[in-house]
């Protein structure tokens, strides 16, 4: 709550410029093929002391080319890390002419990276996301912001979003969206062949997340979840995909394309359509605190709210972070959910447990809180072991921008960028014993010996990690515990094996449907 009076600014800018960042398709979709045929193994004893990259096994183009389109690894990235650690042991050198980089396959040589990581941690050059910024004058958010401005932004960012009980402050606001969830699969499986089915889940989920995330940033809802999606709304939801799908052809094709063909013109006209919505919602929010304060009335509200009104940032800095948030809170959280409830559709022992545990801590009619969510150990399991088997942003990236490093033993010059292959980490049998094995229960604090923390770390690591973490893992919390209170989920037959493509994040390679089966002792009036 704001007490003082504040106004709000609308023009000069604190911070801007410096490229980089990672949206997790564009940086994460490189990958690699060697000729090299057996394993290597590295050592760190004393000679490494002088070894460098010249000494690592070599990722050539044709090799990479190679594996990706007559392999068919281009969909697979997050499996070639598999293919690659087979062949060329923990660490390796991609070397394809214009994207150079050290793939670090261990759980032992990540940790070591990212305790070495510098003050300024950077994924890697972002101009694919800061050109359109440039153009319209926008400011730079979380992801494309660089060095002691992204610092400065990640400072005020954090705040109400970061610390666990900062999410606790939204539990009302996703409650209410996690209703409108329940209220649309009672709905949909009413209205389906079968009297229980909804088909494509993940849309659904989409739906959700967007909602979500957009009644946080936006402090108003959207109409996602409404029967007929408002033609604002989704013409937002279009231009998001547009941008999304336009990026690949706008890094792959060479710029002096962009006038002849029209891919350059649909991604930019994409993020107008973004922005658009984003600036509408925003500068609503914005008369309404002015109205407020010049009326002297308290200003009330949360994230928006104090961005607005209790930071330096201009609007258009506003616009910039907000989109970036917003684009980087849906497709993450809502495939992890559809992910989890894959995992759990097909392991109806597991999804036993959970009810007994959600149950037992929400009985009745009883919503649950943010509050509640801490009494519901197995529940965040069950999430955290989805995330080890399909971590959704399955590869990160590093740069060493001001300083050389040594990593296993070996010498890298800075500038040198680093690839973490963090799918195939967390299927690492070293560290997860029966790794393709859905056991929620290893992530228990019950006695057992925990693994290596560093083994799966889905949201990232350090002052660089993602700064929505709290918001998404309440969110899936809040919703994944009202669905299995109501509902038994059994996988739809007809949909068959599931595999994961590797997108913009880890999606699945169909639509996915699933039996929501009510579940006789739930059955409350909604
Ligand atoms: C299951 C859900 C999510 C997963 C698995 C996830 C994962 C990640 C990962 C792996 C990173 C990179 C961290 C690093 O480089 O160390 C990241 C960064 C980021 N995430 Fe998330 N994320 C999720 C949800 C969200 C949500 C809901 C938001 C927005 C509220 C969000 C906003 C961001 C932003 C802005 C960054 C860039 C941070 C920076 O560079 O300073 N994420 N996320």
């Amino acid at each position: 709550m704001i007490k003082k009076k504040v106004s709000v600014q609308r023009s000069g800018r604190w911070l801007l410029l410096c490229p980089t960042a990672h949206a997790p398709a564009m940086v994460y979709t490189r990958g690699a093929g060697s000729i090299l045929s057996s394993p290597v193994t590295l050592q760190n004893t004393s000679q490494d002391k002088n070894r460098t990259s010249d000494d690592l096994p070599r990722i050539k183009t044709w090799d990479m080319l190679y594996r990706m389109f007559i392999k068919g690894y281009y969909n697979r990235l997050h499996e070639l890390q598999l293919y690659e650690k087979e062949l060329y042991g923990p660490m390796y050198k991609v070397d394809t002419g214009g994207f150079n980089s050290i793939a670090l396959n261990s759980v032992e040589l990540l940790e070591e990276l990212l305790r070495k990581d510098e003050k300024f941690p950077s994924r890697g050059d972002m101009s694919l996301w800061t050109e359109y910024r440039d153009l319209r004058d926008i400011g730079y958010g979380p992801f494309t912001e660089e060095g002691d401005k992204w610092y400065k932004l990640r400072a005020v960012l954090n705040k109400r979003m970061l610390h666990p009980k900062d999410s606790v402050r939204y539990g009302d606001v996703i409650n209410e969206v996690v209703d409108d969830l329940i209220k649309r699969i009672f709905h949909l499986r009413r209205t389906s062949p079968t009297g229980d089915l909804v088909t494509d889940v993940s849309n659904e989920l989409y739906r959700f997340s967007l909602e979500g995330i957009s009644s946080i940033l936006f402090e108003t809802r959207i109409g996602c979840l409404d029967e007929g999606i408002p033609v604002e709304t989704q013409d937002f939801i279009d231009s998001i995909a547009q941008m999304f799908s336009y990026s690949m052809h706008v890094v792959m094709l060479p710029r002096w394309t962009r006038n002849l063909l029209p891919f350059h013109g649909r991604y930019i006209s994409g993020w107008e359509g973004i922005f658009k919505f984003a600036r509408k919602m925003i500068d609503m929010k914005m008369d309404a605190i002015q109205r407020r304060v010049d009326t002297d009335h308290e200003v009330e509200g949360e994230y928006l709210t104090y961005l607005l009104s209790n930071t330096k940032m201009t609007s258009k800095e506003v616009y910039g972070s907000v989109a970036e948030l917003l684009l980087a809170g849906v497709d993450t959280t809502s495939n992890t959910m559809m992910w989890t409830m894959y995992l759990l559709s097909r392991d109806p022992a597991v999804q036993d447990t959970l009810y007994q545990e959600v149950s037992r801590c929400i009985p009745g009619d009883k919503i649950p809180s943010a509050q509640d969510v801490n009494q519901m150990p197995f529940l965040k399991a069950v999430i955290k072991e989805a995330l080890r088997m399909y971590p959704v942003v399955p590869m990160n990236a590093r740069i060493m921008i001001e300083k050389d490093v040594i990593i296993g033993g070996h010498f890298f010059p800075k500038k040198t960028t680093f690839t973490m292959c963090h799918y195939a980490i967390s299927q690492d049998e070293k560290t997860f014993p029966e790794p393709s094995k859905f056991k929620p229960e290893r992530w228990l604090r019950d006695g057992r010996a925990r693994p290596n923390p560093f083994g799966s770390i889905p949201f990232g690591f350090g002052v660089r990690g993602c700064v929505g973490r709290r918001i998404a893992e309440l969110e899936m919390y809040l919703a994944l515990s009202r669905i299995i209170k109501h509902f038994e989920i059994r996988p739809d037959p007809t949909v068959g094996e599931v595999k994961a493509l590797n997108r913009t994040v880890l999606v699945a390679d169909r639509k996915i449907n699933f039996h929501f089966l009510e579940r006789a002792e739930e059955r409350v009036a909604l």
